[in-house]
């Protein structure tokens, strides 16, 4: 569960977010909007990644503010730019370092991160470079770096964005089959054709908070 109460954010001189209260049970929440209306801010209020300036969030039960740490270790995060993610030489590195602090055995690091490649299609690259990978390709490391650890909830920030046809569907489908509740940050309105509810956000407010299409035909007609 994800709670904001009354929550304001200030960047510098800009009120980026407003006065947000939302409660969201659904498993698969997208958030829609204009470029600047708040939405990457939102995503990161999520994992404690931004704070808010005033006002609440509560993110499986624990405050962000006074738990940073441990909603972070619970709550997945993917950047819209993989390159951002990427902190080691190979594939098969760079999923492993995730899991550096669980205190596994080499084996089953091993286990778990050749498992979570070959799932996302990413087996044959394990040792190539990391920063040789297609940007889809990337997209997909940083996910199987999340997904490794098993989060609670997962908070994407526009994961389709370099993504061909092909993987924007893996993406599409692997949000379908997920058990974790997903909250999703973005502009390809087909992806979250689906999800249980859509916020749209504008100039820091909820301007909108319904199913897909209701959702979606708002979006438009601002933006018209
Ligand atoms: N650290 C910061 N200092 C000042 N202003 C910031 C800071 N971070 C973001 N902003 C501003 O806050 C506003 C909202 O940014 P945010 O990234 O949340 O929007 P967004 O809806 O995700 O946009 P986009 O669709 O372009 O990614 C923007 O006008 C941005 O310039």
């Amino acid at each position: 569960m994800i709670e904001l109460a009354d929550v304001h954010v200030r960047l510098g001189q800009r009120d980026v977010l407003r006065g947000i209260t939302v409660s969201l049970p659904e498993r698969r929440v997208g958030v829609i909007g204009a470029n600047g209306s708040g939405k990457s801010t939102f995503a990161r209020l999520i994992n404690g990644l931004a704070r808010p300036s005033s006002g609440d969030v509560t993110v499986l039960g624990l405050d962000t503010r006074r738990h940073a740490a441990r909603i972070r270790r619970r709550v997945g995060f993917l950047f819209t730019d993989p390159d951002a993610q990427i902190v080691m030489p190979t594939v098969a590195e760079d999923v492993a370092f995730s899991l550096r602090r669980k205190g596994l055995s080499r084996e089953e690091v091993e286990h778990r991160v050749q498992e979570v490649l070959a799932r996302y299609g990413l087996r044959e690259h394990a040792d190539h470079p990391a920063h040789h990978l297609s940007g889809g390709q990337k997209q997909l490391l940083a996910l199987c770096s999340v997904m490794v650890l098993e989060p609670d909830i997962l908070v994407m920030d526009e994961p389709t964005t370099l993504l061909d046809l092909r993987h924007s569907r893996q993406v599409a489908d692997l949000l379908r089959g997920l058990p974790q509740q997903v909250v999703v940050v973005s502009h390809d309105l087909a992806l979250l054709e689906d999800f249980d509810r859509v916020l749209v956000l504008d100039q820091g407010r909820i301007v909108a908070d319904a199913e897909p299409e209701a959702a979606i035909g708002h979006y438009r007609k601002i933006m018209s």
